[in-house]
């Protein structure tokens, strides 16, 4: 095997092999002029947290005039070390040398060359959408052996020590996902976990809930040897393995039943109660012992703890910090990557997973306290990442299992159905009303006259739109120094109260994140965070079909309010209660039916960590 370059040209431009690299100061790491395919000779510099090149050929001045051919001279490209994910030796081999007309006669008219080559895999922002992850590779060769090894050693080395990057992921594949691409989906992305080195356990799932059993079985000691778990699917496939994780692992009171709110409510002299729709509102000082999270005997005595569960949780603490998942979405919605990547690309969140991004994402605690009416109560607990809803939310996922044949087509078809049916629900639901200095968006009924009411619409640019380093979500829970309770900080505002509102509803629903998708743009609540320890309570008060279709309209529209109408009630909560007068009730959670005739819910701030780093908006 040739090791040594023994071209002249070559030898004379490039350091001596072994000793390579030369230092100058802290920031340059090793300098060597080398080729770059397609491109041509360049000199390659590795700064601690950048390598960049710089063409050879500006030797020859003028060039761009020249022809019209673009001047390589002038080009100086680069590649942040936080951009780049792998570097593979390649041997020896071809490297295809730009057609330039003023290069070195040996480089003329798109000559090839065969040297020593490795390959920097990284990637660069769409420049159309900047939130979408376009993977590239620089390919550099020489003839001599020694540097090119040199240069790998130290961009590993370098790679090593960037912080929180995977090395060892379990993966769930759901085949049928989507338009049934689950598994073409992960067969295009493994390349890049491959050559990251990132090792995969893949699990091809071949039923519903299988993901759940592993994710819930799995010894403690195995889930600790890897850095997280990877869902290839859509968003009830990631839910499955949330409930899965979380189920048996994590710790904490249920939120107050709906039967606490109305017990409290008439023991309160105090209670102020408004019109028809019964909106009670009551002091902090009077519920303290309301808090979810403080203990009543009641509550504790209904926690679900067995003696493996609670092994499970002293082995595995939840939240965990190291532990993250991932999305490469393959589903027919993808919302909450979309919400957490910008990007519905599983190129773009392969590389957010590589490269060891980390978001918190806030998940609600659904607690089912009766199926129906004459149930016994009996919790049963649920969590959701994005969206849990009831009435034509409800109604829409149990009609589009009908049409799952369908694949993704079968929500609008389904969507139509129901729509036409106008069906509305009687209800009743308590909040807990927290002070926010964030714009109340709560509607009061408060406007005359205007359906739109375009007077208290705040307009996008007012609103505080959640992106990549968001304020809001950055204040990130310390779970370290307060455990559970950093997780509810909004339950323990010193201004709070219980609003109820009691009526017909289209629906109810309750978003954690906006649930951006490709249908809905802005998502239902355009401004959610990913992070911020509230859940968006929307209660679509029955109304004209007609009224209700504008609301539907404006949910497609970028730009669009579609909590902008005086039967919308928008309230950001903590938590919720919630009793269906009707004998069906079925809720949606993430996208899968859950009966429920009286439920609770409430969210955790933070409490899991996704690679991704929020949409670059
Ligand atoms: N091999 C399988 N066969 C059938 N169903 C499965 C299988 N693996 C998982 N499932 C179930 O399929 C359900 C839907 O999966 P998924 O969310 O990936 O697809 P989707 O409904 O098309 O997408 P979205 O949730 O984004 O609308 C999940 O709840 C999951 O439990």
């Amino acid at each position: 095997m040739e090791r040594e370059g023994n071209d002249s040209v070559l030898a004379e431009k490039c350091l001596p092999p072994g000793a390579a690299p030369h230092f100058d100061g802290e920031a340059l790491i090793l300098s060597s002029t080398l080729f770059l395919d397609h491109v041509g000779e360049v000199v390659l510099t590795f700064h601690s947290d950048c390598l960049s090149w710089k063409s050879l050929n500006s030797l020859d001045n003028d060039v761009s005039s020249c022809l019209g051919i673009k001047d390589f001279s002038k080009v100086a490209t680069e590649i942040k070390l936080s951009d780049i994910y792998a570097i593979e030796f390649n041997n020896h081999g071809l490297i295809h040398i730009s057609n330039l007309p003023h290069a070195t006669e040996r480089l003329l008219l798109g000559h090839d060359l065969k040297m020593y080559r490795f390959t920097v895999h990284g990637f660069v922002r769409s420049n159309s959408q900047p939130s979408q992850y376009i993977p590239v590779e620089y390919t550099f060769g020489h003839k001599n052996f020694q540097l090119c090894q040199t240069w790998v050693n130290k961009l590993d080395a370098s790679l090593k020590l960037e912080v929180g990057r995977p090395r060892n992921l379990l993966v769930f594949v759901h085949p049928r996902s989507g338009k049934g691409n689950g598994l073409k989906t992960w067969e295009a992305v493994a390349p890049i976990f491959s050559r990251a080195k990132v090792e995969t356990k893949v699990i091809v799932t071949e039923r519903a809930g299988q993901a759940f059993d592993v994710m819930s079985s799995i010894a403690n000691t195995e889930l600790n040897s890897y850095d997280g778990v990877v869902a290839v699917g859509g968003d009830g496939f990631f839910n499955e393995i949330l409930n899965g994780f979380l189920s048996p692992r994590f710790k904490a009171p249920y939120p107050p039943t709906p039967s606490d709110i109305v017990h409290l409510v008439k023991d309160d002299g105090d209670s102020l109660v408004l019109d028809e729709n019964e909106i009670v509102e009551e002091t902090s000082s009077q519920n303290e012992d309301l808090s979810p999270l403080i203990s009543s005997p009641k509550q504790s005595g209904s926690r679900i703890s067995n003696s493996n569960s609670e092994d499970k949780a002293a082995e595995f603490p939840v939240p965990n910090e190291r532990f993250r998942f991932g999305i490469i979405p393959a589903g027919s919605t993808d919302a909450i990557v979309i919400c957490t990547t910008g990007a519905r690309d599983p190129f773009t969140s392969a590389l957010h997973i590589v490269l060891g991004k980390r978001v918190y994402l806030d998940i609600a605690q659904v607690v089912r306290w009766k199926t129906t009416p004459r149930s016994e109560v009996e919790p049963n607990v649920r969590y959701a990442a994005s969206f849990s809803g009831y009435g034509f939310y409800g109604d829409v996922i149990t009609e589009s299992e009908k049409y799952r044949w369908m694949g993704p087509k079968r929500y609008d078809y389904a969507g139509t159905m129901v729509f036409l049916r106008h069906r509305s629900y009687e209800a009743e639901i308590a909040y807990l009303d927290v002070e926010s200095d964030e714009i109340n968006l709560t509607s009061k009924r408060n406007c005359w006259g205007s359906l739109l009411r375009a007077s208290r619409a705040p307009h996008m640019s007012e609103r505080c739109i959640c992106r990549i380093n968001c304020k809001v979500c950055s204040e990130k829970p310390n779970h370290a120094s307060v455990g559970v309770c950093s997780l509810t900080p909004h339950l323990n505002s010193e201004e709070r109260r219980w609003a109820r509102s009691k009526g017909r509803f289209l629906s109810v629903g309750a978003a954690v994140i906006s649930c951006r998708n490709e249908k809905a743009p802005d998502g239902l609540v355009a401004d959610a965070h990913l992070s911020d320890g509230f859940l968006h309570l929307i209660l679509i008060r029955d109304c004209p079909h007609a009224s209700y279709l504008w609301h539907l309209t404006q949910l497609t529209r970028k730009g669009g309010s579609p909590l902008n109408f005086k039967f919308v009630e928008h309230h950001k909560t903590p938590t919720f209660t919630f009793t269906s007068s009707g004998n069906e009730s079925v809720w949606n959670v993430d996208g899968e039916i859950f009966q429920a005739h009286q439920l609770s819910a409430q969210v955790f701030r933070g409490l899991v960590c996704l690679f991704a780093s929020g949409p670059e908006i």
